[in-house]
């Protein structure tokens, strides 16, 4: 099947943040910051992209964008002929390498981009098959805490089997109590994932993977049912510790709330830090985030109830 130049899909992806503490790699939380892109299949023979907001000044503009080289990887697994061209068109707002997911949101991007427009150029309606979505950015991504928090909103737990020609990922909403408020504090500076994730040791003890697996119960109890266990739950043994001097600011920041009872953790592989709080204690994260040396942009982007979805 040959997409007909001139098919366009314009899209929405909001950015997440993963880990939430002990769940590595499975629980992630949709947020409010979006990004949005126009893409039209042309007759190339090259993309022509153009990029305004984050990542405006450092990402690429051929065929190397993450975007572009995503929906090319998913139109080969949809079974659909790539187009001769594309026309990408981004509004990003999701800050790059902050832990905010915007490698998975790209992603995401490129995967819903690919189906929605192999939707029409079948003749149907365009509309996102989401489960499709999700196993395809889950396995480029190659762990599904972002992508799925990006694919359905809400929060997510997602759980990974080998399978072929794709592993399966299994993605279950959890449903947030409604008085947590995610704060998010955003420092300048930017920590790649990949640099974070090569400082984790490759085995932990039988007795740190039992104490943070009963963490993560705690966590899910906590989330949808009693945020008064958010303190407990959030705590982490698996990954934090061993990323600390990637991070210090912000492990600093995080063991300032909770010392004053607030449940902080790093969002996703940092360096932005996450509390997970109630309205009437934003105020208390803001002022001791401002009482240190490190200036941080405070966000408190709300968490969507949905994810990617067309714009037109
Ligand atoms: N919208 C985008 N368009 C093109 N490239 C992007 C986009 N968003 C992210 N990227 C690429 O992904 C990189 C950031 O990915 P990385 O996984 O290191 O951080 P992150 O996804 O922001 O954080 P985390 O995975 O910890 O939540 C950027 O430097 C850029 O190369
Ligand atoms: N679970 C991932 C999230 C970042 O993409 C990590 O902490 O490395």
């Amino acid at each position: 099947m040959v997409i007909p130049v001139g098919t366009s899909v314009t899209l929405r992806v909001p950015a997440s943040s993963a880990n939430l503490g002990p769940g590595f790699d499975c629980l992630g939380l949709a947020l409010g910051v979006w990004d949005e892109a126009s893409i039209t299949v042309t007759d190339g023979p090259d993309p022509v992209i153009e990029v305004t907001g984050s990542g405006a000044d450092t990402v690429p503009r051929d065929a190397s964008h993450l975007v572009h080289r995503t929906m090319v990887t998913a139109f080969e697994h949809l079974g659909v002929e790539v187009p001769a061209g594309v026309h990408l068109s981004s509004r990003n707002a999701v800050p790059h390498g902050r832990g905010l997911g915007s490698s998975a949101t790209a992603i995401v991007m490129g995967v819903a981009a690919a189906q929605s427009l192999a939707s029409l150029g079948a003749g149907g309606d365009g509309e996102l098959d989401l489960d499709t979505i999700n196993t395809i950015a889950c396995a480029l991504e190659g762990h599904p805490d972002n992508a799925s928090a990006s694919v359905f909103g809400g929060a997510t737990l997602s759980t990974t089997d080998a399978g072929q020609p794709l592993p399966t990922t299994r993605t279950v909403p959890l449903r947030l109590h409604p008085r947590i408020i995610p704060v998010v504090l955003v420092p300048h500076t930017q920590l790649s994932t990949h640099t974070a994730r090569s400082v984790l040791p490759d085995v932990v003890p039988l007795v740190t993977a039992a104490a943070n697996s009963a963490r993560v119960g705690l966590l899910v109890h906590a989330l949808t049912s009693d945020p008064s266990l958010l303190i407990a739950g959030t705590t982490d043994l698996l990954h934090q510790e061993s990323r600390r001097p990637s991070y210090a600011a912000s492990m600093a920041l995080v063991d300032a709330l909770r010392a004053g009872g607030l449940a902080a953790t790093i969002s996703g592989a940092g360096p932005s830090v996450l509390a997970l709080t109630t309205s009437e204690r934003v105020d208390e994260v803001t002022a001791i985030a401002a009482s240190g040396d490190t200036s941080w942009q405070v966000l408190t982007p709300g968490v969507p109830d949905r994810g990617v979805h067309l714009v037109s």
